[in-house]
């Protein structure tokens, strides 16, 4: 299959990057990261989540960043939402698109959402009605769908099953993410051919983590089979706080470089991507873990 000739880049740092960091990161870091990445061309920036504090403490602010971004047209800003109460918080931040995540083994979503996987989707099925009822859009992601740092081996099957069920639930697209990082290429491909008998490629996201250095070659299966939707981290920032050792996201700038050499486009400005990773980078006082970014910031110098 051809690639595709356009990808939208769903770029998760400010959230899924920055949930995981030890300091507390100030809103205003955050907000001018956001800022600065849909002036970079961003279309999807995921912006913080509405969970409990007592659980990440790191996404607190997350009403106070929404209220100080400057919200550009055409750019959403999805917010993580696990429950009916985070949902309230969201609405009442004039959010306009959610996330709902569950888990495709039973230890992960015990660690990470406090329920089994059946009490996860009887919690989503009424926030998402409502979500839909408020006018918003709602995306579904599913954790550990290459591996589980508790439970090893996944079986694409129960990926796929569970991608359905969120779908018919009214998510608009699935997101599959490869927590701790461990899948490959021929394992990434069958599982997206897989979900595809469940899920339309056109609804299908892929995201992966990069503790194996494994996620550029994953994405390349992926877009290869047609998938268009990518999630990635400004700078590769990230981890799971329910999954130790896992890496970060694939990093942004690595991405969109790799998609400007394949002639594929993303709307993205790749300097002006990589100013931003080297401003949250210098906020958290280390350097970026993208390659890309280290090789430009590098040549900029010389
Ligand atoms: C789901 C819960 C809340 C269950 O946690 P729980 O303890 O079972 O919840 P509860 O309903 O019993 O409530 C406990 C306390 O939390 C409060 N609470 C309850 N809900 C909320 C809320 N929404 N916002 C604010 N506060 C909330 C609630 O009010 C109560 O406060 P208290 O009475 O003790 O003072 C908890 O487990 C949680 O918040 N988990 C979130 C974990 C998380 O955010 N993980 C990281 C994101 S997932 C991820 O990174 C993977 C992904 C998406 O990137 C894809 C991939 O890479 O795999």
């Amino acid at each position: 299959m051809a690639f595709p000739a356009r990808v939208k880049i769903v770029e998760v740092g400010p959230r899924d990057g920055l949930q995981n960091e030890q300091q507390p990161v100030p809103a205003s870091v955050k907000i001018e990261l956001i800022d600065r990445l849909s002036d970079a061309g961003l279309p999807v920036i995921e912006s913080g989540s509405f969970v409990s504090p007592k659980w990440v403490p790191q996404m607190a602010g997350s009403a106070e960043v929404m209220a100080g971004i400057r919200r550009k047209q055409g750019v959403s800003y999805p917010v993580l939402v696990p429950n009916m109460k985070g949902l309230e918080g969201a609405l009442a931040a004039g959010v306009e698109e959610i996330a709902i995540f569950g888990a495709v083994t039973e230890s992960f979503s015990q660690r990470n959402i406090n329920c089994s996987i059946a009490e996860s989707l009887d919690r989503f099925r009424p926030v998402a009605e409502r979500a839909l009822a408020e006018g918003l859009r709602v995306r579904g992601y599913l954790s550990c769908v290459l591996g589980c740092p508790y439970e090893g081996e996944v079986a694409p099957d129960v990926v796929a099953g569970l991608a359905a069920d969120l779908m018919a639930m009214g998510c608009y697209e699935v997101s599959l993410g490869d927590t701790i990082g461990v899948g490959t290429p021929g394992k990434a491909a069958a599982l997206v051919e897989r979900v595809a008998h469940e899920v339309p490629m056109d609804r299908l996201a892929v995201h992966f983590h990069d503790t194996y250095g494994q996620a550029l070659a994953n994405i390349y299966a992926a877009l290869d089979l047609g998938v268009a939707v990518l999630d990635s981290s400004v700078a590769g920032l990230g981890g799971c706080p329910y999954a130790k050792g896992a890496s970060g996201n694939v990093a942004t700038e690595d991405v969109v470089y790799m998609l400007n050499g394949l002639g594929i486009e993303t709307g993205v400005d790749l300097d002006a991507l990589v100013d931003a990773a080297l401003f949250i980078s210098q906020a958290l006082g280390r350097p970026p873990s993208s390659r890309v970014t280290c090789a430009i910031s590098g040549k900029r110098a010389a």
